[in-house]
Parts: C-alpha cells; structure tokens; sequence
C-alpha cells in the first residue's frame, strides 16, 4: 500500500486539498458535472479550510457526505452540518449540496428518494475518506448488521446501518460506491490509525470494512 507521510497535519490538509482540486478541474475539463463525496467526522476540517478556496467552477461540482448521522442539522454530530460550515463557504459555497437527512423521517423512508438524487452522479469524481480506530470507513462499522449487503457487489447505493457503538442510526454509501470512484483519497492522523490500516489488510472486510475500498486509494498519513 502507497501511504504518503507529511511532517504534519496543515501539510496534509495543504496536499489533499491541492490534489482533489487538481481532480476536480481535470474531471470538469471532460464532463459537464463533477461529483464529490467527503467524509465527516474530525479528521476533513482543516482540509475543507483550504478546499473550500479553490479556484475551480464550483457551480458545477455536486457534494455530498460519504455518509450520514441520523441527526438534525443543527447537531454538532451532523456530517452535513460540518460539510456546510467547513466546505460549502468562500468559493465552495456555489457547489450543490445533496443531504441524506431529511428532518422528521426515519432513514428507510427516504432512502428510494435520496438514491435517485445520488444516481444521476455516478460513479462519484473524487472520494475523500476518513477511517476509525476500528476501522470502520464511511459508516461501514465492523460487525454491524447489514453490513455483508453493504460490502456486496450488487450492493444498493445507500445503506442504513445500526452500529451499537453509535449513538444514532447511519446512512452510508455502499463499499462499491466508495471504491467506485474515480479518485479516491483516505486520510488518517496518528500512530493507532496507521497501525489499524496495515492490521486491516490481513483482515475480511466483514472485520475490517476499510479493506473493501483500498484498490487504487491514495493513503495520506500524518502523526
Ligand atoms: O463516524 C464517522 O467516522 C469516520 C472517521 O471519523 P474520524 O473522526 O475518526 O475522522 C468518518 O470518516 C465518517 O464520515 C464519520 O461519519
């Protein structure tokens, strides 16, 4: 595995931001829109400071989470919630948004809705993955039921998943979708991170659903 090391987290945050801006307008220079799906959780904010100032026809680039907290927006849990303050200002904010949540509703109710706004946009440009100490991806926790349907080939777009470790119910793009973009990136901070990835590649994705993504994933690391 190609993992890419920096001296420190504004570097990385720096780097990524470059290289999925360079994806972005090369993607644009061959097709009309281009779509990108990023990761919430801790780790994307300092790159969303610096992406959001790209200079490149956001009007023509779709976003979406690569999964999402069943929360409302306002909740400072809220993947959404991040990816507006944090990605969608400066020249970001003329790129189109496209939420999972829909407020007063319960995940399976929306799901056929929320697939045929994300259809259209397949496969995704550009990918920006997170990764947990367990390593989960997305909101493809190990061992959490719907998992296996999650991982599969012939996996639907969207996944509802319960993980017991969390505190809400999630809404995910499925391992394909992930591993079907055309760039795709995963950051990871700290030594138990790294660790978790390489104990990854000896594992079953059912163990250590990261694993299901990898083909062709530009790894950024820093401590
Ligand atoms: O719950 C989530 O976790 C992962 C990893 O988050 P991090 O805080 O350890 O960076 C994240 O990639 C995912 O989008 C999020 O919903």
């Amino acid at each position: 595995m190609n993992i890419r090391e920096y001296p420190d987290r504004d570097m990385l945050a720096i780097d990524v931001a470059n290289a999925i801006a360079g994806d972005l307008k090369m993607h644009l220079l061959h097709h009309d829109i281009a779509a990108l799906a990023v990761a919430g959780g801790t780790s994307p904010a300092p790159i969303f400071d610096d992406l959001c100032a790209a200079d490149l026809d956001w009007n023509r680039v779709n976003v979406m989470a690569t999964d999402e907290r069943w929360v409302a927006l306002e909740s400072d849990r809220s993947n959404a919630r991040l990816i507006r303050e944090r990605l969608l200002t400066d020249r970001a904010s003329a790129a189109h948004f496209l939420p999972f949540h829909v407020p007063a509703r319960e995940p399976e109710e929306v799901l056929a809705e929320v697939e045929a706004q994300i259809a259209p946009n397949l496969p995704l440009s550009v990918v920006l993955l997170g990764m947990g100490e367990d390593m989960h991806t997305a909101s493809l926790f190990p061992g959490v039921e719907g998992l296996e349907q999650a991982l599969a080939a012939d996996a639907p777009i969207l996944c509802v998943l319960r993980p017991d470790s969390q505190p809400e119910p999630r809404v995910s793009l499925s391992a394909p979708v992930l591993s079907g973009a055309l760039s795709k990136h995963l950051v990871i901070y700290g030594e138990a991170k790294r660790r978790a990835l390489e104990k990854a590649l000896s594992l079953p994705p059912e163990q250590a659903p990261i694993q299901a993504v990898l083909t062709e994933m530009r790894v950024h690391w820093a401590p």
